[in-house]
């Protein structure tokens, strides 16, 4: 086998990352303002804001934690400033983050205010910038590489050429010893059986079952239909008639390969290979949840065309809807719309797709990137207390 290679970030922990921000990361909806001030005067700098944050508690806090944590400890993030409105919760993402060995400072805001807490977090922010700007780029074995994948405004189309496509980068990824992860708990169901007989260990494909059994039980006790969320009303229009049917083409995105383990979400694999994580099947959602796993970079295939990026991944996006890539181009990043005129081989098509791939890990920016498609959304279980 030819050895593939391509340019990342080495971090002090031994991962590797594709992008290389400061990030500026709020613990909780009111510390927003504070964080978003910082980044206003600090360039280079990326906020990550979201609505949350307070009073969760249980099940639903230590989900919060892991993925703020595990946002903050991706390989893409050179370095951290963590902002919270009190100490100890701002505290304990930050030493999370720190585990990685990357540099990471802590903030709170009582007690000082909103604008003595940005001045004297300017001031950090200035140091860990100039310094992440030092940083360079290294030669490193695609092994190393962690991706993620899921699908989004599914159609006929998806099934047929672009999830199939993403199937071959990802049978060729694993086959040179990289890391993947999966999820879209809900968008199995029909084909979840498939899934499970593809897990290579049986302790982990029982883990599977009660992750999937538990949402079936979630949906039952809600005791609706999910018909217009899950198909969505893209699917629907885009001739997908239930979901069991879009299941069967969402699952061609992992190719003929077999599953080494099964995650919680936003845990990080304890090793390479194929992983299932139980994601929602939302989109910003379930790639949010990917970063905080590790992942560095995520393909995105669409049929309808769904536009979503992440805030601290590249979202590659690769469509086979002809319609598609003509009305919504600026969003297509990989067209593959000739493998259903059969002009063009699903094997061509994984190539240019895995081409395209080792060129964004290695710096050029994708169109979610430069359109500033920066989704970062938290899944939460319940409501706050
Ligand atoms: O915007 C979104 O979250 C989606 O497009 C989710 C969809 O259900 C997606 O998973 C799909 O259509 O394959």
């Amino acid at each position: 086998m030819e050895r593939i290679t391509f340019k990342g970030y080495r971090r002090p922990d031994g991962r590797v990352g594709v992008r290389n921000y400061v990030a500026i990361i709020s613990v909780d909806d009111i510390s927003n303002t504070a964080v978003e001030g910082i980044c206003k005067l600090i360039s280079g700098t990326l906020p990550v804001t979201h609505p949350y944050g307070r009073l969760q508690f249980g099940r639903d806090l230590d989900l919060f934690f892991r993925t703020m944590i595990g946002t903050g400890a991706n390989p893409n993030i050179a370095s951290a400033i963590v902002i919270g409105i009190e100490e100890n919760w701002a505290n304990k993402i930050a030493e999370g983050i720190s585990k990685t060995g990357k540099p990471v400072e802590a903030f709170y805001i009582e007690g000082y205010g909103d604008l003595r807490t940005i001045e004297r977090a300017s001031r950090v922010a200035m140091k860990l910038v100039q310094d992440a700007s030092e940083i360079e780029r290294e030669e490193v074995d695609i092994s190393e590489l962690v991706m993620s994948i899921k699908c989004g405004e599914s159609d006929t189309t998806s099934g047929l050429a672009a999830n199939p496509t993403v199937g071959k980068v990802v049978e060729k990824l694993l086959s040179y010893g990289g890391t993947v992860l999966f999820g879209e708990t809900s968008e199995l169901t029909g084909g979840e059986h498939i899934i499970a007989q593809r897990i290579k260990d049986e302790k982990q494909r029982q883990r599977f079952w009660d992750m999937f059994n538990e949402y079936q039980e979630f949906i039952k006790n809600e005791g609706v239909d999910l018909l217009g969320s899950q198909p969505t009303e893209g699917n629907i229009k885009g001739g997908l008639s239930s979901i069991e049917e879009k299941a069967l083409g969402n699952i061609q995105k992992i190719g003929k390969a077999q599953i080494d383990g099964v995650l919680e979400m936003a845990e990080t694999p304890p090793g390479r290979g194929l992983y299932f994580m139980n994601t929602s099947s939302a989109a910003a959602e379930a790639i949010t949840l990917f970063a905080a796993g590790g992942a560095v970079v995520h393909l995105f295939p669409t049929g309808q065309g769904n536009v979503v990026g992440n805030l601290v991944i590249p979202v590659i996006k690769i469509s086979g809807n002809p319609k598609t890539v003509s009305t919504m181009s600026e969003h297509i990043d990989v067209d593959v719309s000739k493998v259903l005129t059969l002009e063009e081989s699903l094997d061509e098509a994984g190539e240019k797709l895995w081409n395209y791939l080792l060129r964004v890990i290695s710096g050029k920016l994708t169109c979610a990137e430069v359109l500033n498609h920066k989704e970062f959304v938290l899944t939460k279980f319940f409501r706050s207390a």
